[in-house]
């Protein structure tokens, strides 16, 4: 089977795209897979970087109450039209799947045009402008959360599965003192990761610098994931990079491992962060972002929140004593830990992924 996905611009766009083309190639080592993205998005380290090959198109978003450039976004979108065409017919893929982000847009409409079998999957819960559009042109429409339904014209439900966000496989599969080694910690200390989303949050990073520099206590440890453009700058104000339980890094390629390590979470509430801390049963302290569509990142992080699986700041309540006392109340605390873990298990939904590839197979063959 020849599977085309399209997905890009941030993590959470690509990684769900990982997850289903390492599935597919894991039940038949001969599927052919093209990821398509954009030049400036992050698919282009995390795919080669993944073993699988990109290509890209011109491809832009278009902005609300922005006439002007949106007039430029229309003609960069009809090249990516014209270069998706070119894509499509070189590689004639037997089924497309988009995974979040503009340049699904131009790839999956022109899939369609040529009668080639499409899904699109939505990880929020309020679908983007993008999967809005080409929920009437697609074949299938995986959404993670029923809710989500309301949101598409009543005339589509037909084709409307609801699955789950597919998390990758590997993310079962490291022991805790195992990946603590494996990157360079105490297995019998705790360790805290932050990590502010695929591209760092700059208000997150800030209180974390602040909180390792003058609260940092001797008895944990620490991963710091700042995001590629705020790693430079954070390392030149962090105290902190000679003491050997303290790390700062830019990126983790390898974020199964650090979740497997890590005893405690400090991070944004984006889709796929939420998936992944309920599938491997994380503690976490969330920071959602207020700068996204509809608040839709408070709303998943109340949802763990309520049963207990997560504390919540707001960013506007956010600073580093605060982040400190929420720190100490959990991170000393195994009885707090663990039901912390197990009601992030309870939302679980484990077969998203088989779920998908499923309908993959299914739509390919029909
Ligand atoms: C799926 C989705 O709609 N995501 C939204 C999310 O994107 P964003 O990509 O920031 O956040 P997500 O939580 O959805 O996904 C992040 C992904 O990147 C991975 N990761 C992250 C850091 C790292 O160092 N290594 C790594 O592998 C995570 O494991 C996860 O798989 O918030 C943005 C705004 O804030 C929105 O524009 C995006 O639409």
């Amino acid at each position: 089977m020849k599977v085309l996905i399209a997905g890009g611009g941030t993590g959470g766009h690509v990684y769900p795209g990982i997850a289903i083309a390492k599935e597919l190639k894991e039940r038949d080592i001969n599927t052919e897979i093209l990821f398509v993205g954009t030049e400036n998005g992050l698919e282009n380290k995390i795919v080669p970087g993944e073993g699988f090959e990109l290509k890209t198109i011109h491809s832009k978003g278009f902005k609300r109450k922005a006439i002007t450039e949106n007039f430029k976004t229309i003609s960069v979108n009809f090249q990516g039209l014209l270069d998706s065409y070119r894509i499509v017919s070189n590689f004639k893929p037997d089924i497309a799947i988009g995974t979040g982000g503009y340049v699904t847009g131009p790839v999956l409409l022109i899939c369609s045009f040529m009668r080639i079998k499409t899904v699109i999957h939505e990880s929020n819960v309020i679908p983007g402008v993008t999967n809005k559009i080409l929920s009437r042109f697609v074949d299938r429409i995986a959404l993670s959360y029923e809710e989500t339904k309301k949101y598409f014209n009543k005339r589509i439900a037909g084709k409307i599965v609801v699955t789950g966000n597919p998390v990758r496989k590997d993310i079962f599969i490291y022991r805790k003192s195992e990946a603590k080694k494996a990157l360079g910690f105490d297995v019998s200390k705790p360790l805290i990761v932050s990590v502010g989303g695929s591209r760092g949050a700059a208000n997150i990073n800030k209180t974390v610098l602040s909180y390792l520099n003058n609260y940092m206590p001797s008895n944990i440890q620490f991963l710091f994931i700042t995001g590629e453009n705020q790693y430079e700058s954070i390392i030149k104000q962090c105290n902190m990079l000679k003491n050997k339980d303290v790390k700062v890094i830019p990126y983790a390629y390898n974020m199964p491992v650090v979740y497997a390590a890590a005893d405690l979470i400090i991070c944004r509430a984006g889709a796929m962060t939420i998936s992944e801390l309920i599938a491997c049963g994380k503690p976490s302290i969330l920071i959602p972002s207020p700068y996204v569509a509809e608040n839709h990142q408070e709303y998943n992080a109340r949802t763990l929140e309520k049963i207990g699986a997560a504390k919540v700041i707001l960013e506007k309540d956010l600073d580093e004593k605060i982040l400190y006392n929420y720190i100490n109340e959990i991170i000393y605390n195994n009885d707090k830990l663990k039901a912390m873990s197990e009601s992030a298990k309870s939302l679980s939904k484990p077969d998203a992924l088989d779920q998908i590839v499923d309908l993959m197979y299914t739509l390919a063959r029909s």
